[in-house]
């Protein structure tokens, strides 16, 4: 398993995209990766010398955006250079296995969506990108290192009366996958049988905790956004002693640039009842990430099923934004109001002076609007008793804080992802702005307005 190799572009050469001029610019081949002495594995080293290649790819760059690439040239192994690298392209791969099956989902009439425990949809499209992730970062990483919490397990893919499900889930699974040379990944040798297929889903059982490494997944974020043809998210961390190090967040339906969006809700409230957006209509669809300390987070388009972009994919550095007059500013918060009350952060919106319409996007997409300054500030109370998963917020928040922004829980306190599945200790809901002065409005509201809250 290795990346293959880049392809060389003249330095220099122009192209457009999107009606963008991008400029092919050669990045400098940097020292040689840091390897470790005795705990790294044969196959890792065979998967480093053949990764060190990449390093001398071209990058595709916007001009006037500064440049972008995922590694700098002083970066050694321990700053997750080669780990983000890796996710960044695992998530990639999986927003375009999500695209194809939203698409099935939506052109049929009888949904494949199955209902959960709890009654919480799931669909062909968690499974495989669960399936397709943990098997990338265990290939390209070494499966002796990588320890996965993820949302999804197989208990309603191994029952007996599922076989057809789990099929489509395995071909679904084998299909992504042998697109990989396509984002500089090799495919697998042969396509990965069912008990395979079942087994890097549930090798994604790790519980977290304070210390050691582990990935965190939401493979779909926003199930419910996804099966009805909306807004979704494929979220992916990475976390080391409690601390969220690297995130990486894909937007299938959220475009590049905030115009679009607003052609993207017109869409949807006046055409797509009818007729559903169909994902080659229109160029749509971002991965952002960042690394902690960095202070920067980056925004790459989605590599698209027409396959005119092959990888190396460019990238652009985004910011929150500047506005910190909350009459100014847009708010986020869920669609559902199960999942968050509405009413409070309505009398909260008004006692704070926020007078622009929420923005009510599902999953974490709302963390990308944040962090690329196309709003402001996000909230989300939910009931008492409910407790929030780490998978549904560690990328998104580091996104935002490297993009410049603050995430809290309504006390002020920083999220602890150090506790296991859940965001235990979490005073009342999240509070993510755009920066520290609307930040502590937000917080002086929430205080005021609790007491007589029902919350
Ligand atoms: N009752 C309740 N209260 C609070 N949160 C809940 C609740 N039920 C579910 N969830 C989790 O919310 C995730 C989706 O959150 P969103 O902010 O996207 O909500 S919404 O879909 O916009 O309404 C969703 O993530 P996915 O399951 O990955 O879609 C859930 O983890
Ligand atoms: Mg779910
Ligand atoms: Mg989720
Ligand atoms: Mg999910």
């Amino acid at each position: 398993m290795s990346f293959s190799s880049p392809n060389i572009s003249p330095p220099s050469q122009r192209t457009t995209y999107n009606n963008h001029v991008f400029t092919f610019t050669h990045v400098v081949q940097p020292q040689p990766l840091v390897r470790g002495s005795c705990s790294i594995s044969r196959s890792r080293i065979c998967f480093l010398s053949k990764f060190d290649q990449t390093f001398s790819s071209p990058v595709m760059e916007e001009e006037g955006q500064k440049k972008s690439n995922l590694f700098s040239e002083s970066e050694s192994e321990e700053d997750y250079s080669k780990e983000l690298d890796v996710a960044v392209r695992a998530v990639q791969m999986a927003c375009s296995l999500c695209q194809r099956v939203q698409d099935i989902l939506i052109s049929k009439t009888n949904h494949q969506v199955q209902s959960k425990d709890d009654n919480s949809p799931v669909t062909v499209a968690d499974w495989s990108v669960q399936a397709v992730v943990s098997w990338i970062l265990s290939e390209c990483l070494g499966s002796e290192n990588i320890s996965i919490v993820a949302e999804e397990d197989v208990h309603t893919l191994s029952k007996s009366n599922a076989s057809e499900l789990l099929e489509s889930v395995v071909n679904t699974v084998n299909e992504c996958l042998a697109d990989a040379p396509r984002f500089g990944v090799e495919k697998p040798k042969s396509s990965l049988t069912t008990s395979e297929v079942l087994e890097i889903i549930s090798r994604c059982n790790s519980t977290g905790g304070p210390s050691g490494r582990f990935w965190v997944l939401d493979p779909v974020d926003g199930t419910l956004g996804f099966v009805r043809g909306d807004q979704y998210a494929v979220a992916l961390a990475l976390i080391e002693n409690g601390e969220v190090v690297l995130g990486v967040l894909g937007c299938p339906n959220y475009p590049m640039r905030k115009e679009w969006l607003g052609y993207q809700h017109r869409y949807h409230r006046i055409v797509s009842k009818l007729t559903p957006p169909n994902s080659e209509s229109w160029n749509k669809g971002c991965v952002l990430y960042a690394k902690k300390g960095s202070g920067k987070a980056w925004m790459q388009p989605l590599i698209h099923v027409n396959k005119m972009f092959v990888w190396p994919n460019h990238a652009k550095q985004v910011f929150v934004s500047p506005i910190d007059n909350p009459a100014l500013a847009t708010f986020c918060e869920p669609v559902e109001k199960a999942n968050s009350s509405h009413s409070f952060t309505e009398g909260l919106a008004h006692s704070v002076g926020l007078r622009k319409q929420p923005l009510r996007v599902y999953s974490m997409v709302k963390y990308a609007a944040i962090g690329r300054g196309d709003a402001e500030v996000f909230m989300k109370f939910a009931r008492a008793g409910y407790k929030e998963k780490i998978w549904d917020h560690a990328a998104g928040v580091i996104i935002i804080q490297e993009a410049g922004g603050v995430v809290t829980d309504a006390g002020g306190c920083p999220l602890d992802f150090s506790k296991g599945l859940y965001l235990e200790g979490l005073d009342r809901g999240i509070i993510a702005c755009s920066g520290a002065s609307l930040h502590g409005k937000i917080i002086d509201a929430v205080d005021a307005s609790w007491g007589c809250s029902s919350l």
